[in-house]
């Protein structure tokens, strides 16, 4: 008997040692569907059970075991759980004094996005409604290449010097010694670098327990630089503000629906996209020119504080729409790359220091965790590549099939392009290591608006006082007066209370004896 079936986008005929058991007329496919093995061959019926027979010469058994036990790849050492969905961006103003970059250049341009959302701390397994900073990256498909803007719901950062990424995550994720989540450590490395206290006070305020990822805005915190057509460069912070309106979840909230669904926020996004909800964000940028920035009387490249009211004006760029959920988690979501250092013309990006650093730590992260060809899988594909590298692990795609694989040359190879406008100058920025506590003042008394919000954020820090070992604890009191001598009060009353409700127990890290 000979049967028709649709593979990888050909037609090939099949044809069958013997009677096909499965009930084709129930499937709805249009060809009916033949089970096979990885390398192609069909699967006999008597071959679905492994009991009193040969297993070595039964084709399905080898492969489902061998295949299963080598299915899992490294999950990403930071933002390992997320989810992510696929959608298009629109230009809604002209930006082409500020930025030449083609895929902002014409009102009502679309481009094609990959988001993908995800827990900053959260292993895979973990829980969408643990506070902290929750990510929102985009790939833009241009057609200069893959421009990638990686978020977080916070617009400040936690440090400014690079050297502090391991260390931080290191202090914040397992105790090498127990494997448990470890107090002490967090707030050491916080008021041993109390720069980060600033961005730390965001997430234990409303912003770190968002209601889910439609209802948050997402900041990649940097200062971009951007040129224009005339080489006239600006510098930006871009911010994608929620249509859905922000929306936060209190600690009890978030615990009590952490205990039935901790995929609260990729369902949330799941589900509203399959009902036709297409959750959408306006992309809107803070702009100052050259002039600007050298008037400044604060640092715009410390991505650790915000910029000051009053030194910039806020441009409307475009809107970004989610409207197809990837229908494969691990091909579409799991597989892509997302890398701050993908930047296309018209957007040089930004000059601080751990901006330097990720354009190269992404990279090595991916080829690490995908493979040296991870822009060949699909998610990470640009629109048009014509490149000099070559072989290494799969996926090759064509591996530019019998083009020249070294330049120059005389074969009509790829050529660079002249960009005639491209910047000629570079700006040096300079930080300072000093410990500024007044963005962190500013926060509490400007960006919390309430008394109830600051008491909230009080209510949030203290139970994960409760463990912290003495000398560290009485450092994270002394920075919470520093800040501002009502948090102190707060955060020291808070503590005497929590202290005599629970029965304290011992601090997470056993003190080595010897
Ligand atoms: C020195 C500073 C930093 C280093 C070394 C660093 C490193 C990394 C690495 C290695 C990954 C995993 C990449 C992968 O396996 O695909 C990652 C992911 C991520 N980082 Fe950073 N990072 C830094 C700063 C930041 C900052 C400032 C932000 C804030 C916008 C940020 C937000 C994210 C997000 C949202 C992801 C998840 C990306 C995705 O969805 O795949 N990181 N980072």
């Amino acid at each position: 008997m000979v049967f028709l079936l649709f593979m990888g986008g050909r037609i090939d005929y099949y044809q069958a040692n013997g009677k096909l058991v499965a009930p084709f007329k129930t499937i709805k496919t249009k060809y009916p569907t033949l089970w096979t093995a990885s390398a192609g061959i069909p699967i006999e019926i008597r071959d679905t059970m492994s009991v009193n027979s040969d297993m070595f010469t039964n084709p399905l058994h080898l492969d489902l075991s061998m295949h299963f036990s080598t299915e899992r790849i490294p999950e990403r050492t930071v933002y390992a759980k997320g989810t992510g969905a696929l959608g298009y961006f629109t230009v809604t103003h002209d930006v082409s004094q500020y930025t030449k970059a083609n895929l902002f250049n014409e009102v009502g341009k679309q481009t094609p996005v990959l988001v993908r959302f995800s827990q900053g701390l959260q292993s895979l397994g973990g829980s969408d409604l643990a506070r902290g900073l929750k990510g929102m990256s985009v790939k833009f498909y241009t057609k200069e290449g893959n421009f990638d803007i990686i978020c977080i719901q916070t617009p400040v950062y936690l440090y400014r010097d690079p050297l502090y990424f391991s260390a931080l995550v290191r202090s914040f994720k397992k105790n090498p010694r127990t494997n448990l989540n470890d107090v002490t450590s967090r707030y050491d490395f916080l008021t041993s670098v109390p720069t980060s206290l600033h961005g730390y006070l965001w997430t234990q305020a409303d912003y770190g327990v968002p209601d889910g990822y439609r209802r948050m805005d997402a900041f990649p915190v940097h200062t971009y630089e951007l040129s224009n057509q005339n080489g006239e460069r600006y510098y930006v912070r871009f911010n994608f503000r929620t249509e859905q309106g922000l929306a936060n979840l209190t600690s009890a909230q978030a615990s009590e629906i952490s205990g039935r669904d901790p995929d609260y926020y990729a369902r949330d996004l799941y589900n509203a996209i399959a009902q036709k909800n297409f959750p959408a964000w306006k992309l809107e940028m803070d702009v100052m020119s050259l002039l600007d920035i050298k008037g400044a009387d604060y640092d715009p490249f410390d991505l650790t504080r915000l910029w000051k009211n009053g030194t910039y004006e806020t441009v409307q760029v475009g809107r970004l729409v989610l409207s197809q959920n990837p229908d494969n988690y691990f091909r579409v979501i799991e597989q892509s790359a997302f890398n701050p250092g993908n930047l296309v013309p018209g957007i040089p990006g930004p000059v601080d220091y751990v901006f330097k650093a990720r354009r190269l730590f992404y990279q090595h992260a991916q080829t690490h965790r995908l493979g040296s060809n991870f822009n060949n899988i699909e998610a990470n594909c640009p629109r048009y590549v014509k490149t000099y590298n070559r072989d290494g692990a799969p996926p090759l795609g064509d591996n530019m099939r019998d083009y020249p694989n070294y330049y120059p040359n005389s074969y009509n190879g790829p050529l660079p392009y002249v960009d005639d406008s491209r910047p000629s100058q570079k700006l040096i920025v300079l930080h300072s290591n000093a410990a500024d506590l007044q963005p962190h003042a500013y926060f509490y008394n400007h960006i919390l608006k309430t008394d109830d919000e600051r008491q909230r954020m009080v209510d949030n820090i203290v139970p994960s006082l409760l463990n912290v070992t003495p000398p560290v604890l009485q450092r994270v009191i002394n920075f919470m007066y520093l800040i501002d001598p009502d948090l102190g009060r707060r955060v020291t009353i808070g503590l005497e209370a929590a202290r005599a409700a629970v029965n304290v127990i011992p601090a997470v890290t056993p003190v080595p004896k010897n």
